[in-house]
């Protein structure tokens, strides 16, 4: 019936996660409200692992791609749970160290790091820098020498992979602002400046190509360019890399019918690509790095709502109004994103309401979702939004300084706040 198993029914007839009845949550801590599973965060971070233990003699890790959710809870869960992190900006970095993290756990990201995110990644000693260009890359080997350090760094490689996803978040095709393109040389160029630098050791190569994929083809089509560029860089430069991150990029499930593949699934067809690629070429497996970010804290968040007002245009449709929006959820402002909308209070009610999902931004796209079946509304029903967890805070503004709603986290039928929801006076905490 629901997207992921920490959802379930109560006695009540209520939407529970992880053994709390959502009803009572919106009680406790008000609306609108994320809520996110430690169950189900750490049981899909003990997948991973598990799979990286059967497919590679553990001889690789997943990394957290903190974009899609960040804050110093979850890089502790997913650290304690043996997963190293990606970030892509100093403020993730600085969330990650700030949680305890160790820095040789954090691999930093970004098309266009700045000097100063560059200077604190090398100060806090990060796992590895992925380098997106040729002028990153002089900047890091000139402030590796006055520092006089030697750093690590992967280079982004854009395999040419066209997966089939929302244009806005596909990656690893030739158009793309990340990274180095394979097809016209440029990656080759790159590697060889790269290996010619004094000051950083070139360790990997890394590549992503888009996120929310379904299909396993193209992951095991990106690993298998990787690994040809990667034997190309061994047998014509004579140098071997140790490493390769295959990125993230796994598809969920937002509605129920959506075709997600188990991630088992994936790590098995990719890593037996990965073999068959390393013994055509008589190579060593290298440590082998994915990077999921969604399909870890997605299905795990929810956001709850308070329904203040039903506008029913006859003929045309019926508004079901909300006190969150596209300042807590830009998601189907910006991709036409599906959800699965319920009413928590009723949820063993028929759906068979045809209602959008509006909220409260002074924009008439700022709508959660359209013509969506739910129970029947009243004014006063708690709304659920399933599959939250991913690129719903970390994509949170202020928008008609609106404040950004608590996140709770639940587990085992108990629940504590791990980000405060904002009050009007940090709004204009900055102001002058
Ligand atoms: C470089 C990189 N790594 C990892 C991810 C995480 O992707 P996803 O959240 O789809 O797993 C992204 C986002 O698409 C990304 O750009
Ligand atoms: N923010 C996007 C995905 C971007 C992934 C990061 N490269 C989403 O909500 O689907």
């Amino acid at each position: 019936m629901f997207v992921s198993d920490c959802y379930n029914v109560n006695e009540k007839g209520h939407l529970t996660i992880s053994g709390c009845d959502t009803v009572e949550l919106a009680e406790k801590y008000g609306t609108a409200l994320y809520v996110m599973s430690e169950d189900e965060i750490r049981s899909v971070c003990r997948r991973y692992k598990s799979s990286f233990e059967r497919h590679y003699n553990g001889n690789g890790t997943a990394l957290y791609a903190s974009k899609a959710f960040c804050c110093k809870e979850i890089c502790r869960i997913v650290t304690e749970e043996g997963l190293d992190l990606d970030v892509v900006s100093g403020g993730e970095l600085y969330t990650a160290l700030a949680a305890g993290v160790d820095a040789k756990h954090i691999h930093f990201h970004g098309n266009n790091k700045t000097m100063q995110e560059l200077c604190y990644a090398l100060e806090s000693g990060v796992g590895d820098i992925v380098v997106d260009n040729l002028n990153e890359l002089h900047r890091i080997e000139k402030l590796s020498a006055e520092k006089g350090v030697v750093t690590s760094i992967s280079m982004r490689i854009k395999p040419g992979i066209d997966a089939h996803t929302h244009e806005f978040i596909r990656t690893g095709q030739i158009d793309s602002k990340f990274g180095f393109a394979l097809e016209n040389g440029e990656a080759f160029e790159a590697v060889k400046e790269a290996v010619a630098c004094e000051n950083v050791e070139l360790i990997g190569l890394h590549c992503h190509i888009g996120s929310q994929i379904f299909d396993k083809a193209p992951f095991v089509l990106a690993a298998q360019v990787m690994l040809k560029f990667y034997n190309k860089i061994h047998t014509e430069l004579g140098k071997t890399l140790t490493h390769l991150n295959l990125g993230g990029g796994f598809g969920v499930k937002y509605k129920e019918a959506d075709a997600a593949v188990p991630y088992e699934d994936y790590m098995s067809d990719v890593s037996e690509a990965v073999h068959a690629a390393c013994k055509e070429y008589g190579i060593q497996v290298p440590y082998i790095y994915i990077e999921p970010g969604r399909s870890i804290v997605c299905e795990a968040g929810l956001t709850l709502y308070t329904v203040g007002d039903i506008k029913t245009i006859p003929n045309v449709r019926t508004y079901v109004a909300i006190d969150g929006g596209m300042y807590e959820n830009p998601r189907y402002a910006l991709y036409q994103s599906d959800y699965t909308c319920l009413i928590a209070n009723k949820v063993n009610e028929p759906a068979d309401f045809t209602a959008t999902i509006a909220g409260k931004c002074c924009e008439s796209g700022d709508l959660i979702q359209e013509n969506t079946l739910i129970q029947k509304p009243e004014v006063g029903d708690i709304l659920a939004v399933l599959s939250t967890g991913a690129y719903n805070y970390s994509m949170a503004s202020n928008y008609n300084r609106n404040t950004r709603p608590p996140v709770v986290m639940v587990r085992g039928g108990e629940s504590r706040v791990i980000i405060k929801g904002e009050t009007y006076e940090d709004l204009v905490r900055n102001d002058v």
